[in-house]
């Protein structure tokens, strides 16, 4: 595994369009208190970097602002050399991301709470209800599409969750705890997914407390009471 990126390369510094790297310049994060403290990252598009650290070192803080969900205090986060903060809290297009609260709508069927991340981009219906159905499959759910979400297991919403944010073909796939719930099969499932994804060239970021994780990754970033610390 490669040590982290406080060293960035020129090219990153710059952002050049070339790069597609998910670069983190000089974030700070205050909210009360400072939740972030001069976090300097590159997320490499085409490698699964595991993002480590204990609860409450600020591992979501660092994905949120990694996908535009939040403004940091000070610093910049950039793809291609365009800021990841729209000033609305709104993603950007490229992002997609897994949570760890899964955002899923209990109501909705499984297949619908897939298919919506695509119809929200401009996807036809039947077309996102046939990718919806496929993005199931790959976590093993294929039969659960008709079930409203309200009724799954934990380990399955989470993998509810897992094929809504795979099925956007995102350039970027941001992934909270995505295995947290998931027996060992179905962890191996979630990685092998992960791996696809960079292999087709997104950056791929997941936090996770779980050694065999961090273990399957290319790269690892440990934070530690929001610093990196490796
Ligand atoms: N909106 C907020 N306002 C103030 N403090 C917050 C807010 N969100 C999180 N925090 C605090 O920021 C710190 C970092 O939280 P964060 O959720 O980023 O950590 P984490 O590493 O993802 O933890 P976990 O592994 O438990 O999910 C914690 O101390 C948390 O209590």
């Amino acid at each position: 595994m490669r040590p982290p990126h406080d060293r960035l390369s020129s090219e990153q510094r710059r952002g050049d369009p070339g790069t597609r790297d998910l670069v983190l310049e000089h974030v700070t994060y205050v909210n009360g208190r400072t939740l972030l403290d001069d976090v300097s990252v590159a997320f490499p598009a085409g490698r699964v970097t595991a993002l480590s650290g204990p609860s409450g070192s600020g591992k979501t803080t660092l994905l949120s602002i990694a996908g535009g969900l939040l403004e940091p205090t000070s610093g910049t986060a950039e793809l291609a050399g365009r800021e990841m903060w729209t000033g609305s809290g709104d993603p950007r297009q490229e992002v997609a991301f897994v949570l760890q609260v899964y955002g899923l709508v209990p109501i909705l069927s499984a297949r619908e709470n897939v298919s919506i991340a695509l119809r929200a981009r401009g996807t036809a219906p039947a077309d996102a209800d046939e990718a919806a159905e496929a993005a199931l499959a790959r976590f093993g759910i294929a039969d659960l599409g008709e079930r409203q979400v309200e009724e799954l297991s934990g380990g399955q919403m989470q993998r509810v969750a897992c094929a809504r944010g795979f099925v956007v073909g995102a350039e970027v796939l941001l992934a909270d705890e995505p295995t947290s719930e998931l027996d060992e099969g179905n962890r191996s499932v979630v990685l092998a997914e992960l791996r696809e994804e960079a292999a087709r060239g997104a950056v791929v970021v997941v936090a996770t407390h779980d050694p065999a994780v961090v273990e399957a990754c290319d790269l690892h970033i440990a934070l530690d009471e929001g610093r990196v610390v490796r």
